[in-house]
């Protein structure tokens, strides 16, 4: 199993830090237009592999993409990060145009692969990927509902005053400050409803923490996140490398589930050795209906920002 990370800079480092340390890949590739850069963040990673137990062999590139060749999967990192006060959008001029060149030169290495989007706007970004490389839609997945889903834990744990472990939940909708749905209604402690524990005014301070999830820690941290980003990518990396058939929430093409089409949008998938394997359609009430429509009206309205 290859795996080729796009971007050396912090969340592409932390994502091929979480593939290694989970030992499933054998071979990880590190590539940046940054000269030397993805080959010292390689090398530095090879350095832990004695301490921290892995023997996936991790290269890195500066620019070389026949290095790359078949890949299984190809993660797109690539791209500036927000600075605090700005909003994911706000990338697109930039980010657009790498995107748009980085997926291209990865399919004329490994057509049979399968990419995972980080890079903001994200649902943009990987609507761009859909619409310009021609791949099959089950292997474009874009990455943000489940990063949103584990924020939606950590504020929901905090709130119950219980352990993390104790809490599912899931955050579907674009990957922006408005356009998140975390889904108070579904979530649990230990299959109890949340709404059992929590109050309602409580349980909207937790939505609206989590929508800010990402904006509060670029302010915080001068630049956007990368720990919990890097581990989300590594999760999505490993269902499908381990064909394991697991349920989160991503960006995904769709044509007519929810009412949505031309569109790539945060739902359920089934992500194993075929990338998305299925799309999850389940029943939203009226209201989350209508949020998960404006959610979309959003997204739509940044697509129209691509040149096509
Ligand atoms: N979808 C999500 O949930 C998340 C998305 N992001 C996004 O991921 C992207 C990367 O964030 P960071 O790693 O923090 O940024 P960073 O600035 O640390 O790293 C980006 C790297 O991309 C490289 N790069 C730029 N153009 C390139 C090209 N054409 N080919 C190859 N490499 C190129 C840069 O040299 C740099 O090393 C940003 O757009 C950020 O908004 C970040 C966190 C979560
Ligand atoms: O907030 C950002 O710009 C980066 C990101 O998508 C996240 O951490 O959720």
């Amino acid at each position: 199993m290859k795996v080729t990370v796009v971007g050396a800079g912090a969340v592409g480092a932390s994502c091929a830090e979480y593939i290694a340390i989970k030992d499933f890949a054998s071979e990880v590739v590190i590539l940046d237009i940054k000269e030397g850069f993805a080959e010292g963040k390689a090398m530095d990673l090879m350095q832990t592999a004695s301490l921290n137990g892995f023997d996936t062999k991790i290269t890195g590139t500066t620019g070389d993409y026949s290095k790359t060749a078949d890949s299984d999967i190809a993660v797109i990192t690539s791209g500036i990060p927000r600075k605090p006060g700005m909003t994911r959008e706000e990338l697109i001029g930039i980010n657009a145009g790498i995107v748009k060149d980085v997926s291209s030169n990865l399919i004329k290495h490994s057509p049979n692969v399968t990419i995972i989007v980080v890079s903001n706007p994200m649902d943009t970004m990987t609507y761009l990927v859909h619409k310009t490389t021609g791949l099959p839609k089950n292997r474009i997945i874009g990455m943000g509902g489940a990063l949103d889903s584990a924020r939606f834990k950590y504020r929901l744990a905090e709130a119950l005053e219980a352990p993390i472990s104790d809490v599912d939940g899931m955050v579907i909708g674009g990957h922006s400050d408005t356009g998140m749905l975390p889904l108070t209604r579904l979530a649990t402690r230990n299959s109890v409803p949340v709404t059992e524990f929590l109050s309602e005014d409580r349980l909207e301070q937790v939505k609206e923490d989590t929508k800010v999830g990402g904006a509060t820690l670029t302010k915080l941290l001068g630049t956007s996140a990368w720990y919990a980003p890097g581990a989300a990518v590594s999760g999505l990396v490993q269902a499908i490398a381990c064909d394991q058939k697991k349920m989160f929430p991503c960006s995904t093409l769709l044509d007519g589930e929810y009412g949505l089409s031309d569109i790539c949008i945060g739902a359920p998938v089934i992500l194993g050795k075929d990338g998305i394997e299925k799309i999850v359609e389940i029943e939203l009430s009226d209201a989350e209906k209508a949020k998960l429509q404006e959610s979309a009206e959003g997204v739509r309205k940044t697509n129209g920002l691509l040149e096509l």
